[in-house]
């Protein structure tokens, strides 16, 4: 008698506590949506975007309503190799919008200078500076648009595939930060869909770059050596002409960009067709 008492308690229980968690767990989800991912929306992208700017092995991905119409060109270079000029250059259009690198959140976040300390120290600071440049490029991709074309200063791709990449490969990264900084970037570009229907890359010589980046003279800057200059050229050759590093998400329009400023916006002027025209389709 008092073993079946027992037994029945037990059980009730048990009971209880198997609806009470699976309540906790149903509104865990259901705040989840509701804080996370209100501005966007679900969608299987299987069913509805079939183009090839989809293709990124996932069939479910966080999308941001309408943003799947807008079309997306990254401009990829080296440091100082001329991207900002060049955007100056297409923001003179008006159906262009041009979205420069969000630099000076990375030398003011909160009062803090990441870049410079990155700089300063690479292998302490390295983590921290691309931690936020992944967020603030985030950031910048999911954007609402505010003309049909959107020129975006490099990407959330070239931040991991050529500034991560070098701090890892050049010892200056432990192995920790780049597998916490990986997680992250691989959980974004498999939930989150980022369409990018072009990108040029202004191909430089290091050495071109030094010069510029000599004369513009960004204080934060002004002990980079030649080296890593090559370092970073030599990424972004492997990654969108060799084509041997990394996925590269969007066909790659080469404009060389070693050229003195009235021949660049001359090439600027000769693409410009097949850039408002591309589509990653
Ligand atoms: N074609 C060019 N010839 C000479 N100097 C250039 C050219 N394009 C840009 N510059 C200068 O080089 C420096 C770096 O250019 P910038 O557009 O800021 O490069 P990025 O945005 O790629 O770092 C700036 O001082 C800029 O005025
Ligand atoms: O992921 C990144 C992206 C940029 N940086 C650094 C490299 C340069 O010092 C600046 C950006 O300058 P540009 O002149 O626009 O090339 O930011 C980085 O460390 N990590």
């Amino acid at each position: 008698m008092a073993l079946s008492c027992c037994i029945g308690q037990f059980r009730r229980t048990l009971a209880h506590i198997h609806s009470t968690a699976a309540g906790s767990f149903n509104q865990q989800i259901s705040h989840c949506q509701k804080r996370v991912y209100r501005p966007c929306t679900w969608i299987n992208t299987q069913t509805r975007l079939l183009s090839s700017r989809t293709q990124q092995n996932c069939t479910r991905k966080l999308v941001r309503n309408g943003e799947d119409k807008k079309l997306v060109i990254c401009v990829e270079g080296n440091i100082a190799s001329g991207k900002t000029t060049c955007l100056e250059h297409f923001s003179k259009t008006n159906e262009i919008e041009v979205l420069t690198e969000p630099i000076s959140k990375w030398r003011d976040v909160q009062g803090h200078n990441p870049l410079a300390l990155m700089y300063q120290d690479p292998s302490r600071w390295g983590l921290t500076l691309q931690t936020y440049v992944q967020l603030t490029m985030l950031n910048r991709h999911l954007s609402t648009a505010s003309a049909p074309v959107r020129m975006m200063e490099r990407s959330i791709y070239s931040a991991k595939y050529i500034f991560v990449e070098n701090l890892y490969r050049s010892g200056k990264m432990p192995d920790v930060d780049f597998a916490v900084l990986s997680e992250w970037f691989d959980w974004i570009i498999q939930n989150i869909f980022i369409p990018v229907d072009l990108i040029v890359y202004l191909q430089t010589t290091p050495q071109i770059c030094y010069e510029r980046l000599k004369e513009r003279c960004r204080v934060e800057e002004t002990m980079i050596p030649i080296e890593y200059l090559e370092a970073i050229h030599q990424l972004h050759e492997d990654w969108l002409i060799n084509k041997t590093s990394f996925k590269v998400p969007a066909p790659v329009l080469v404009i060389p960009a070693d050229h003195a400023l009235p021949k660049m916006l001359h090439k600027y002027e000769e693409n410009r067709e097949k850039i408002l025209l591309a589509r990653n389709a």
